[in-house]
C-alpha cells in the first residue's frame, strides 16, 4: 500500500488533516531523523518497532537503505537489551508464544498464526541462552524477530511467510519469576523428559500447520541445542543456527583469514593450530565445521581433530577429566600430561595457536598479555572474539590493533567501528551467522530441501568465502561488506541448492537443468522488495 493510501486508511476522512506538503517530503528521511534523535539503543529499538507496526513497507525500505546503521539495533548488540527488558518494553503482540501449558493442543495455537500454509521460515527459541545473556525465558522473542528481519532484509524472504516463535517453557532465572511484569509462565524449566515430549508434539504440529516450513532453532541452551538437532534433523526441514550457522560463517572467515596469514607467514591451512576459548554449542559447532573442512583438504579425521584445542570454564579440556559433558568429549586432548592448565596465558604458551577463537561470553578474556603473545607467535595472528552482545566480547577491536601493531586478523560477533592506527584505517570483520542463515534459508526454501544436510551448510560457507570482491580483498577483509548481503545471500542460496541436488534432498527438481547463471538470476528475482512507499530516489 502506498504511504498516502496508508495514511488515508489509518485516518479516514483525514484529507484536510494531512499537512499540505506531506506528499512532497521524504518519509524515509523523516524516519531517520526521528530515529537519530533517540539517545539510547533501546529507545531506537522501540521506535523502529513502532514504525514496523504503523507501516511495514516503509520500515523495510528504511532498513534496506541503511543496513549498517539499523541492523545493530534490530540485531546484536541492541537486541540483547531488548530481550533483557522485553517484559517492560512490550507494546503489542508481534510473534507466536507456545507455552508449556499448551501441551496437548499445540496445533491449535500454531493455527492462529496468519501465515498458515504460506509459512516458509520460523525462527524458534526457548529463551534459555539468548546471545551470551543466559536464560531470559519468555523475553527471548525479539531474537526470533530480529533474525527474521535479517531473512527479510538479507535474503528477500517475504515478511508474510515468516513465523517468529518463542517457546514459553518457564525460566530458571529467579529475577524474572519475581518480576510482576514478566510476560512468561511462572514456573521453572521442565526436566528433559517433559521437554522432549513438548518438543516432539511441537515439531509434529509445525509440520501439520506449516507443511513447507524451515525451522531454525535459535539460542537453546547447549545440551538441548545438540539434542534437538540430532533428534529432528533427519525427520524435519530444520537446522540449528548456533551450531551449524556459526560453524559455517566462522569457517568462511577462517578460510580467508588463513589465506591472508599464509600469504605473510607460509603456514599451510592444514598446519593451523586453533584454540577455542569456550566449548558450548557455538565453540563445538565451529570446531566440527573446521575439522570437517580439513578432511576435504586431505587430512584424516584424526589429523584434523589434532588441529583443535578447546577450553571451558575449568581450563584446557583433556580426556582424563571426570564427568566431561558429551559434546566436549570429541575434542578433549589425550596428549597433554601435567597439572590442569587453567589460565589462558598458560594455555596459549602450551598450544602456540595460530588462531584464537572466543565463544565464551567472557568480556575482555583476551587480555593484553594473551594478545601480545599471539602477536609474537604469529606474523598475522588470527583472533576472533565472537561472543555477543558487545558487552560480552572477549576483545575490543581497538585493543586488538594496538596490542598487535595492526597485524591481527580480526572478526567479532557484534560490529565494531574501523580503527585508525599509525596513519592507517583498519576495518574489522563481523563473524556472525547473519551472513549465512539468510542464504541457507533461501536456498532451502527454493529447493524445498527435505533436510538441511552437512554439505549444504559447508557449501554455504565456501560460497561466502568466495564472495569477496577485489576491492574487499585489497582492504584485507575476510567477510564481504554487509551492504552486499542480498547478492551474497543469492550466491549462498545457489550453492545450497546445488548441494541439496547432489544430496538428493531437493523436492523441487526444476532447477536441476538450469545453468548457474540462470539459477542465480532466478534466485535474485525471487527476493522480495518492499513496494516503494513514495517516489523519492533511494537514499
Ligand atoms: N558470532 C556468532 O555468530 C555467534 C556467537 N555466539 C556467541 O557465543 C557465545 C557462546 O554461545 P554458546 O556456545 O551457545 O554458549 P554456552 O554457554 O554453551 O558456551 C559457553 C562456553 O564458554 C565457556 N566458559 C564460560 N566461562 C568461561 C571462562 N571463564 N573461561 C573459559 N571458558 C568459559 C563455558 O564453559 P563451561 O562449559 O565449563 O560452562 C562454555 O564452554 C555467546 O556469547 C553467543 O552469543 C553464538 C552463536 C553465534
Ligand atoms: C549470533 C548468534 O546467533 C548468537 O550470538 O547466539
Ligand atoms: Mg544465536
Amino acid at each position: 500500500m502506498a504511504f498516502s493510501s496508508y495514511i488515508l486508511t489509518a485516518f479516514p476522512a483525514s484529507g484536510a488533516r494531512i499537512p499540505p506538503y506531506f506528499h512532497n517530503t521524504d518519509h524515509r528521511q523523516r524516519c531517520l531523523t526521528q530515529l537519530r534523535s533517540k539517545h539510547t539503543g533501546l529507545e531506537k529499538y522501540i521506535f523502529l518497532n513502532g514504525l514496523k507496526e504503523r507501516d511495514p513497507n516503509l520500515f523495510y525500505e528504511v532498513l534496506l537503505s541503511n543496513m549498517l546503521e539499523i541492523i545493530p539495533i534490530l540485531y546484536t548488540p541492541t537486541v540483547g537489551d531488548a530481550c533483557s527488558n522485553y517484559s517492560h518494553i512490550w507494546r503489542r503482540p508481534e510473534g507466536l508464544y507456545v507455552s508449556i501449558e499448551s501441551k496437548g493442543h499445540i496445533r491449535q495455537i500454531l493455527s492462529t498464526w496468519p501465515a498458515g500454509a504460506a509459512g516458509r521460515i520460523a525462527v524458534v527459541t526457548d529463551g534459555s541462552r539468548i546471545l551470551g545473556l543466559g536464560d531470559l525465558g519468555a523475553n527471548g522473542l525479539p531474537i526470533s524477530i530480529g533474525k527474521l528481519d535479517l531473512y527479510i532484509a538479507g535474503a528477500g524472504i517475504k515478511p508474510s511467510t515468516t513465523v517468529p516463535i518463542c517457546l514459553d517453557l518457564g525460566t530458571n532465572t529467579e529475577k524474572f519469576l519475581n518480576d510482576p511484569l514478566y510476560l512468561g509462565v511462572r514456573r521453572r524449566r521442565p526436566d528433559t523428559a517433559e521437554m522432549d515430549e513438548f518438543m516432539k508434539e511441537f515439531m509434529a504440529a509445525m509440520r501439520d500447520v506449516f507443511p513447507q516450513l524451515l525451522v531454525q532453532f535459535e539460542d537453546f541452551s547447549t545440551d538441548n541445542a545438540f539434542r534437538y538437532l540430532d533428534l529432528f534433523r533427519n525427520q524435519y526441514r530444520c537446522f540449528n543456527d548456533d551450531i551449524q550457522g556459526t560453524g559455517s560463517v566462522v569457517l568462511s572467515g577462517f578460510l580467508n583469514a588463513a589465506r591472508l596469514a599464509t600469504a605473510d607467514a607460509g603456514t599451510p591451512l592444514s598446519d593451523q593450530r586453533i584454540l577455542f576459548f569456550g566449548a558450548g554449542s557455538a565453540g563445538i559447532g565451529v570446531a566440527k565445521q573446521l575439522t570437517s573442512f580439513f578432511t576435504l583438504l586431505g587430512l584424516s579425521e584424526e589429523e584434523a581433530r589434532q588441529r583443535i584445542w578447546t577450553v571451558d570454564s575449568k581450563g584446557l579440556i583433556t580426556a582424563d577429566r571426570k564427568g566431561l559433558q558429551e559434546h566436549k568429549k570429541y575434542f578433549a586432548r589425550t596428549d597433554y600430561q601435567g597439572p590442569p592448565l587453567t589460565s589462558l596465558i598458560d594455555i596459549v604458551k602450551y598450544v602456540k595457536p595460530t588462531a584464537l577463537l572466543g565463544l565464551s561470553t567472557i568480556r575482555n578474556a583476551f587480555s593484553e598479555d594473551v594478545v601480545r603473545l599471539m602477536g609474537s607467535l604469529n606474523t598475522r595472528p588470527i583472533i576472533f572474539p565472537l561472543s555477543n552482545p558487545i558487552s560480552l566480547c572477549e576483545l575490543d577491536y581497538s585493543d586488538a590493533i594496538h596490542w598487535t601493531n595492526g597485524s591481527v586478523i580480526f572478526a567479532s560477533g557484534s560490529p565494531y567501528k574501523p580503527v585508525e592506527f599509525e596513519g592507517r584505517v583498519y576495518e574489522p570483520g563481523q563473524g556472525n551467522n547473519m551472513y549465512i542463515f539468510p542464504g541457507i534459508g533461501l536456498g532451502t526454501i527454493l529447493s524445498k530441501a527435505r533436510h538441511v544436510t552437512d554439505s549444504m551448510v559447508e557449501q554455504a560457507s565456501i560460497a561466502l568465502a568466495s564472495a569477496l570482491t577485489e576491492d574487499e580483498q585489497s582492504a584485507d577483509l575476510i567477510y564481504p561488506r554487509l551492504t552486499r548481503i542480498r547478492d551474497i545471500s543469492a550466491k549462498i542460496a545457489l550453492a545450497v541448492i546445488r548441494a541439496a541436488q547432489k544430496d538428493n534432498v531437493d523436492e523441487n527438481t526444476l532447477f536441476r537443468n538450469m545453468s548457474d547463471e540462470a539459477l542465480l538470476e532466478y534466485v535474485g528475482a525471487k527476493q522480495w522488495q518492499p513496494p516503494s512507499t513514495h517516489n523519492v530516489p533511494r537514499l
